[in-house]
């Protein structure tokens, strides 16, 4: 049972402080800004929520029968099924704030699923649905075959406690790795592995090359836990946009001499990434550095990667597995490498998961934190999606949660069919950035505008480190304003009858990173197996994959066309329908014409009539001819 003992005095003493001067309409907390500059400058600003905090109303609903089909049980039926609004006095809140309230001692973690207005009903109705996914989970966690599309295990929660891995070989590379990793990043920390080339004689900065779950991880744990000042500073290239690697490698600078180049992809093969790579491996040609010396591979074995990293010899390589999924892979080499090089204590990070996945192990859904968040994904959306996660950080460092999430969330549930071949159509999208900034953005929108959401809050309550902290303004520090925000936020969405979750944490450390990052992990896996979805595919990505190749295929033929064009003498500019009717292509017109529009903004294709903007008129040819080309 969840339970509040041993959570801070202090922490509550002020919140029954807070809903006690709520209660008496006392002006110091119907708004706890008033000596702040913005009221008087807004003096007919909206009351805060405790304004209203008498009538705070909830709406309960009825649930729909459970079936076995996972995505029916929310159906039309279930959307249409009664609302009935529960008026709720502050005590009554109070009590069901603190009979749900869910703590971790160890980790410094809570879980407040107050202000999601699901009823006991409900959760006795869904209890044989959870039990039923814990169920999967414990068997997923033994080795089962959770990705049946793609006939693999699911492994990543073996990755913070190898003991559980299904067999002695498994565990042996978990461990081997992590024992390597660690060695690799203390020799270049202690400048035991040094650049050939650098006048620093060790290694200043880390690029890590890498799209997706190669990058999401790492970027948001670099920004969430990388020391102000650290040894080797982090920078990314997650796409294959030239002007953003050009960026990046420009302001390396000098210090590309420096710099470990970490290159990551689960495949091996993903297309950004390897043009990534070739940008840097360009640079570091005109800077005369042998990349070899200062590069690093993590990917699957014998991959095109691997491969080339072995072969070209480079400074090292790390493996990723195929049981562990791109977007679960923030506690593999692919997240914990680079952590690692900045100083970040990855064992801790490792114990916070460990922790949280225990935590998540126990059948009784009110002690299980991931449960309790996969239920309130649940009854929020209607289990169809049909509201929205938004990712509220009160902290700066967590910036990049909601954009981890992101692909953790949609990736694994927006999908197509269920397990059982139903059109389904499921997923939550998920967005946010951090409070208070949202604040002055969107949570306008969200007070009073189209109710198609619910928040999730992100709470730290140590606001900086110990001793630095002072009072801007009598009994006010800056941290109590980013503190006020966010209760007054929450307070106020409820009041309009907006739900929202908040998650505690004492500080952000790797500890508690490494809770939330599992305690995602884990809600995604729940609630994916209550929908009836495999979590752990993404079909959907290959589509546009697809697509892309074939554009460049298609490239390929419009630059044969018009370089044959080019060659003539005198030279044969062409209309667009004539490249399109060469190229036996006449349908694909449009992408002709978007191909031969990209070119020339380019300076790879010449107009000689007309302009890109008028499509029907205009004439273009190559500026030169290749014949080898055109022989070849
Ligand atoms: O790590 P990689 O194999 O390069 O894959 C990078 C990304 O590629 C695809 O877009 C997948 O949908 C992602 O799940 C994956 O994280």
């Amino acid at each position: 049972m969840a339970s509040i003992s041993g959570i801070s005095s202090s922490y509550y003493a002020l919140k029954l402080r807070n809903r006690n001067r709520n209660r008496n309409h006392s002006p110091a907390l119907t708004n706890p800004f008033r000596n702040g500059p913005e009221l008087a400058a807004f003096p007919n600003r909206p009351k805060l929520a405790s304004d209203r905090a008498l009538s705070l109303v909830s709406v309960a609903r009825e649930v729909s029968p459970v079936t076995n089909d996972g995505a029916a049980a929310a159906s039309p039926a279930a959307k249409a099924s009664k609302k009935q609004a529960l008026e709720k006095d502050p005590g009554e809140l109070w009590k069901r704030y603190v009979e749900w309230l869910y703590q971790h001692k160890e980790i410094g973690m809570y879980l407040d699923v107050s202000r999601v207005g699901f009823t006991e009903e409900f959760v006795a109705e869904m209890e044989p649905r959870f039990q039923a996914a814990l169920k999967a989970m414990e068997e997923l966690e033994k080795g089962a075959i959770a990705n049946p599309d793609e006939g693999r295990m699911v492994g990543h929660y073996w990755l913070r406690d190898s003991n559980r891995a299904p067999t002695t070989f498994l565990k042996s590379q978990i461990d081997n790795t992590l024992d390597a990793i660690c060695s690799f990043a203390d020799d270049v920390l202690t400048g035991k592995i040094k650049p050939p080339s650098s006048p620093e004689g060790r290694f200043t900065q880390i690029l890590s090359v890498g799209i997706g779950g190669s990058a999401l991880g790492p970027q948001f744990v670099a920004e969430a836990l990388a020391p102000d000042n650290p040894l080797l500073k982090i920078r990314f290239v997650d796409n294959t946009d030239p002007a953003g690697i050009d960026h990046q490698i420009a302001q390396l600078g000098p210090e590309l001499a420096s710099t470990l180049v970490i290159v990551i992809s689960k495949s091996g093969g993903t297309p950004e990434t390897r043009n990534g790579l070739l940008e840097v491996q360009k640079a570091f040609r005109e800077a005369g550095l042998d990349f070899p010396k200062q590069g690093v591979a993590i990917t699957q074995e014998n991959s095109l990667l691997d491969n080339t990293a072995r072969i070209e010899g480079w400074l090292a390589r790390f493996p990723m597995f195929d049981w562990v999924g791109g977007r679960t892979s923030e506690m593999s080499a692919v997240g914990l490498l680079p952590a690692a090089l900045q100083g970040i204590d990855i064992r801790e990070m490792l114990a916070g998961a460990a922790l949280m996945d225990e935590a998540n192990r126990t059948t009784v859904l009110r002690n299980n934190p991931a449960a309790l968040l996969a239920l309130c994904w649940y009854w929020a959306t209607d289990g169809v999606g049909s509201k929205d996660m938004v990712i509220l950080p009160y902290k700066d460092s967590l910036l990049l949660f909601s954009r981890y999430l992101q692909q953790l969330v949609m990736e694994s549930l927006g999908k197509e069919f269920d397990l059982d071949g139903n059109r389904v159509n499921q997923g939550i999208s998920v967005y946010g950035n951090k409070g208070s900034t949202d604040q002055h953005a969107y949570i306008q929108q969200l007070r009073e505008g189209v109710h198609n959401f619910f928040v999730t809050f992100i709470e730290v309550l140590r606001d900086r480190p110990p001793g630095h902290d002072w009072e801007l303004e009598p009994g006010v520090t800056c941290g109590d304003y980013l503190f006020g925000m966010l209760q007054g936020t929450r307070a106020a969405l409820y009041a309009n009858e907006r739900e929202s979750i908040t998650v505690t944490v004492q500080e952000v450390t790797p500890r508690s990173v490494g809770a939330l990052i599992a305690l995602y992990e884990r809600a995604v896996g729940i609630y994916a197996s209550i929908v009836n979805i495999n979590a752990y595919h993404q079909p959907g990505v290959e589509a546009g994959k697809k697509a892309a190749g074939e554009v460049l295929a298609l490239q390929k033929r419009v630059l044969a066309v018009l370089n044959e064009a080019s060659c003539k003498q005198p030279v044969e500019p062409l209309t667009l329908e004539e490249v399109a009717d060469r190229c036996h292509a006449p349908e694909d017109i449009e992408m002709i014409y978007k191909i031969i529009a990209h070119m020339a903004a380019n300076d790879r294709a010449l107009i000689a009539e007309g302009s890109c903007g008028s499509p029907r008129s205009f004439k273009v040819f190559l500026g030169e001819c290749n014949v080898d080309e055109l022989y070849a």
